[in-house]
């Protein structure tokens, strides 16, 4: 699908960079990209986009966060995105990171882009950790409610799952794969952090853009499987959407190769385990790799599409695979494909699940909300006229001095991208600065340069000036120490745990889905001839349905046509070489 990305604040450019630079390597070149913003070093750090897709709007005083969407001139932005090569986009995706401030402009650009464009405007909205604080979570669930009466769709993920993952596990590759594991990750800064995550994001959002979508060497694409229409019609009038995606290595080496050759045996083994394989890809997809915790058996839509060498994708799991998430979600629409690519050494599987209605930390940003704002009445009416300075506090009271030190440490760095001229040090007040991000931005220039200041005051560019002094610490630095959970601050025990009501996603039990003979427990699915048709039965694991969940008799109306896969070939660029450079779960389709 071709796609207009908009990114907003600190993390909506950062993904959006990173989405840009997926769609760079993949050939496939189907993202416009355009990065609004109040903090120009955020702008200046990003690795990818070019200049003219960068738009900074400088403020009088970038400290002062709460008025960022005011320094954002929306007509400024609609003449940006004009200027832009649109006419073939199908759809429109916002980033953002919810709780943030730049954020605060969504619904006037989205009014805006609402005049101006007929294509659908979706949001891929990130939520924060817990250890960024209450206040920060419950302008999250506002920004959600905000964004979700906006959009055509909210695609959420959500940070404190994939920080946990990421920085506390370390769990094999694969289960059948080359048994590589994933490097424990230790102490890793917040612009590594971020990094990864804005990564998983890519993966998992990029490839779905792509999915019905072929690089420049079409020649080698024999068919389409999902195309765009397809991708849209999930995402479309679906609220809240999660993506998983899981990928295995394929085993390679001698060994393999020998055992492959050797008997009709081996050759029935194989393709058992080809079949397991995808099952297990998409158990893990659904209930580990997704992009925010939630419950199958809630989704009004799906959408399964599984990738990979041809000869590696078996049919008979992707059937059971079809079947299963078909009859797990709640509503009637289903669409799968496959999505044969060459050269790559991974089996990889996306299922989108789309009008979700039960995802637990949703619900848990929603209770800290209502806790928070009983606090915040209760402070009030303690000590009137307090309350901002505590609303600050909260926000940096879980900060450990070390992040707090690193915080700073980023700063600096910051300050170092700006490029002052000499004697920056000493300079005048009215002296303007030229912050040229890269050598030979020519165009643009105009956006990042900052106005000269009217009082005697210095402009903070890094936004550190308040970190050391008394001054309650500025929000919108570009790697402050949002996303890090520190339990020692944590919000208080009994205001979580009162608040948060986790419905624990239903999950099989192991092997529930583990191979080709599995067999249905008693009375925990509707229907027993579920994987019939692909030989393959269910264990009684596998979460019992809701009421919604169809049965033939509850499913009322014509089913909508579900689409069978089709064949097409995707020419994959140099492989090896991102072996190389993806060593975890870098699927090469993505070339
Ligand atoms: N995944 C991911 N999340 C991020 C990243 N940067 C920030 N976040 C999250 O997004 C939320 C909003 O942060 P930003 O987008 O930087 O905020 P902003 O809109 O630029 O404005 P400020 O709040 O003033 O910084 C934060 O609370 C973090 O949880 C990033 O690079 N990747």
């Amino acid at each position: 699908m071709r796609v207009l990305t908009i990114g907003l604040g600190g993390a909506g450019s950062r993904v959006v960079d990173k989405l840009y630079d997926h769609d760079q390597r993949s050939g496939v070149h189907c993202t416009n990209a355009v990065v609004i913003d109040v903090d120009p070093n955020s702008l200046l750090q990003l690795p990818h986009l070019p200049n003219d897709a960068r738009i900074f709007f400088p403020g009088v005083n970038i400290t002062d966060h709460a008025a960022a969407a005011d320094l954002i001139d929306i007509d400024e932005v609609m003449t940006r995105l004009q200027r832009m090569d649109t006419i073939e986009i199908d759809s429109i995706l916002i980033c953002c990171g919810l709780g943030g401030s730049v954020i605060d402009i969504a619904p006037f650009i989205i009014e805006k882009i609402r005049v101006s464009y007929v294509e659908p405007i979706f949001a891929l909205a990130i939520l924060p950790c817990l250890g960024e604080g209450k206040r920060v979570s419950a302008k999250a669930a506002d920004d959600l409610e905000m964004l979700q009466e906006l959009v055509d769709g909210v695609i959420l993920f959500d940070n404190e799952t994939w920080s946990r993952k990421l920085l506390a596990c370390e769990r094999p590759e694969s289960a059948g794969g080359s048994g590589r594991r994933r490097q424990p990750l230790e102490a890793p800064d917040p612009r590594t952090h971020y990094n990864m995550l804005n990564e998983r994001i890519a993966r998992q959002v990029g490839l779905l853009l792509r999915a019905g979508e072929f690089n420049e060497g079409g020649v080698e694409v024999a068919e389409v499987v999902l195309d765009a229409g397809e991708v849209l019609n999930t995402l479309k009038d679906g609220g809240l959407v999660a993506v998983g995606y899981a990928t295995e290595r394929l085993p390679t080496g001698l060994t393999n190769l020998l055992r492959r050759r050797r008997s009709l045996k081996d050759l029935i083994q194989g393709s058992h385990e080809r079949t397991a394989r995808i099952i297990s890809l998409a158990k893990r997809a659904v209930y580990e790799d997704i992009s925010i915790p939630c419950d199958l058996t809630s989704a009004d839509k799906a959408l399964v599409l599984i990738a990979g060498p041809s000869a590696e994708l078996s049919m008979k799991g992707f059937h059971a695979v079809r079947k299963w998430i078909d009859r797990s979600i709640a509503g009637l629409e289903m669409r799968s494909g496959d999505y044969p690519v060459r050269n790559t050494a991974y089996v990889g599987i996306i299922v989108v699940l789309s009008g979700l209605s039960n995802i637990p930390r949703v619900g848990e940003i929603q209770n800290i909300r209502a806790d928070y704002m009983l606090e915040c009445e209760e402070e009030a009416s303690r000590a009137p006229g307090d309350l901002e300075g505590d609303d600050h506090a909260s926000s940096f009271e879980v900060l450990s001095p070390e992040w707090a030190e690193y915080g700073d440490e980023t700063m600096m760095e910051k300050d170092e991208m700006i490029d002052m001229p000499a004697g920056a040090g000493t300079r005048q007040k009215d002296e303007t600065i030229d912050i040229s991000p890269k050598p030979g931005k020519r165009e643009e220039d105009g956006d990042l340069i900052l106005p000269p200041r009217e009082s005697g005051r210095e402009i903070d560019l890094a936004g550190s000036a308040s970190v050391t002094s008394s001054v309650p610490a500025p929000k919108n630095s570009t790697f402050d120490l949002k996303g890090i959970r520190v339990e020692k601050t944590a919000p208080r025990d009994d205001g979580m745990s009162g608040s948060a009501s986790f419905k624990p996603v239903q999950r099989p039990k192991e092997g529930a889905l583990s191979g080709e003979r599995v067999t249905f427990g008693h009375g925990q699915r509707p229907r027993d001839d579920l994987f019939d048709e692909a030989g393959v039965r269910m264990h009684g694991g596998v979460p019992a349905p809701k009421d919604r969940l169809p049965d033939g008799a509850a499913r009322p109306g014509p089913r909508p046509k579900e689409v069978e896969p089709g064949r097409g070939k995707l020419r994959v660029l140099d492989a090896a070489a991102r072996e190389e450079e993806e060593p975890d779960d870098g699927i090469t389709w993505i070339l």
